[in-house]
């Protein structure tokens, strides 16, 4: 921002020649007064990045902590929370499916660094804790490069370094469960030769790794198994379930007929819908218990598809009809996590009702759909920052913040 300021002020000597003490004549002879650059520069001094306020913690508390895919929907919500409360957090994305906009609010934070960075490869840097989220999430995304998807390589980083190592696995080692709720000890019924393969079988293996190295190398390993998590910030062609029926239900105000939800096969298949803040909530006490077994993060408020596509049509007020396409080879039939571990162990449990944190997420697509120039930025701003802005009296995002509904 200084620089800019200082490039700035070389521009008005160079563009503008002086010839009274309060007249300047720009290069193309038009005529300007020194009130209005001191307006003018007084503006840009104003919109100079101000970023929330974080916790101080001193040299013994603050960690510093590499969150990979720290640019993705759930990682930027993580790293909210963990520079709010005041570590060094350190990215590491490829912007495979991560955005610079999610977590441009940090971009010259003193304790936050930006670096691109695909983990197939090793990661030289010395760090308290690791989260390793990096990993496109949507079935359309991984099924899109199924070999990068199998390669996993950050583990060696951890063994050099010793950080301590939470692994982001997935309700999907379950496969399509033939157990009802999954506890944490079922083992899962997965198919080994299809196109889910690629990612659950990786993260089986992901999970088989993080047991081999802990057992081998005394790593320090968590394994949080994420059920289905929705909020802002997800990618508008995330191609789950939930962006496609709000997007498709706010498209639909506009009729575009083809965009009524689509739901693959009967619709009769249920998930369980964790709100975001609820599942950052579950991996930082994770990360900071002493547990190192899988647990299930997740919410147990069971939806079939269909209901869960009539509760988003209500919410976005559309009227359209649903419509039914071909059933998605091997998809899982039925899947709610048991959340029994979590509860006794972190005395963990979500919190936010699905209707709360879907009206949230409604909210933010829609203005993600009213964007229209580069310079607009919907930012959606954690409950937590609003608590900080209690504390601190300067709490602005970005200048260029474009808020158009309250979240
Ligand atoms: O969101 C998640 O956490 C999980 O998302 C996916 O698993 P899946 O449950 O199949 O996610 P979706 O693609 O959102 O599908 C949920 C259900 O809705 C259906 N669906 C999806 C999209 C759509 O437009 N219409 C539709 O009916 C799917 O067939 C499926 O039955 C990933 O494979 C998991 O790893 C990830 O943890």
């Amino acid at each position: 921002m200084a620089l800019t300021l200082v490039q700035y002020r070389f521009d008005v000597v160079l563009h503008y020649v002086m010839v009274s003490r309060k007249t300047l004549f720009t290069t193309d002879g038009k005529q300007t007064t020194i009130a209005q650059l001191e307006e003018r520069i007084q503006a840009l001094e104003a919109s100079k990045t101000q970023y929330p306020e974080v916790t101080f913690l001193s040299y013994k508390d603050r960690k510093r902590i590499l969150v990979t895919g720290g640019a993705g929907f759930v990682g930027s919500h993580l790293v909210d929370r963990l520079m709010l409360q005041g570590h060094e957090v350190i990215v590491a994305d490829n912007f495979f499916t991560g955005r610079k906009r999610n977590i441009e609010h940090w971009i010259g934070h003193e304790n936050f660094e930006l670096i691109n960075h695909d983990i197939v490869n090793p990661l030289f840097i010395e760090v308290d804790q690791i989260y390793h989220l990096a990993s496109p999430a949507s079935p359309p995304h991984y099924m899109w490069n199924p070999v990068k998807t199998i390669k996993f390589f950050i583990l060696g980083l951890a063994r050099r370094v010793r950080a301590r190592f939470l692994f982001a696995s997935t309700s999907e080692v379950y496969g399509d469960p033939e157990v009802h709720p999954q506890k944490e000890t079922y083992f899962g019924n997965v198919n080994s030769f299809g196109p889910r393969a690629c990612y659950d079988e990786s993260k089986r293996v992901a999970e088989a790794m993080c047991y081999a190295y802990a057992k081998q190398e005394r790593i320090s390993i968590r394994i949080a198994r994420i059920f289905n998590t929705y909020g802002p910030r997800m990618h508008m062609n995330d191609g789950r379930v939930v962006s496609n029926f709000i997007l498709q239900s706010l498209q639909n105000e506009s009729i575009t007929v083809r965009n009524t939800p689509y739901i693959y096969g009967t619709g009769k298949q249920t998930r369980s819908f964790a709100y975001v803040s609820d599942l950052i909530d579950g991996l930082i006490s994770l990360m900071n218990s002493n547990y190192s077994s899988p647990v299930n993060i997740g919410n147990p408020d069971e939806y079939t598809i269909e209901q869960f596509a009539l509760i988003i049509k209500d919410l976005v007020g559309a009227n359209s009809s649903l419509a039914f396409k071909e059933a998605v080879t091997d998809d899982p039939q039925q899947r709610r996590p048991d959340i029994t571990l979590a509860k006794t162990l972190l005395n963990w449990q979500p919190r936010v009702k699905l209707i709360e944190g879907l009206n949230k997420t409604i909210a933010y697509f829609r203005n993600e759909l009213l964007v229209k120039h580069h310079s607009e930025r919907n930012v959606y701003f954690p409950t937590e920052w609003i608590h900080h802005s209690d504390l601190s009296t300067t709490v602005t995002v970005t200048s260029a913040s474009n808020l158009r509904e309250e979240f």
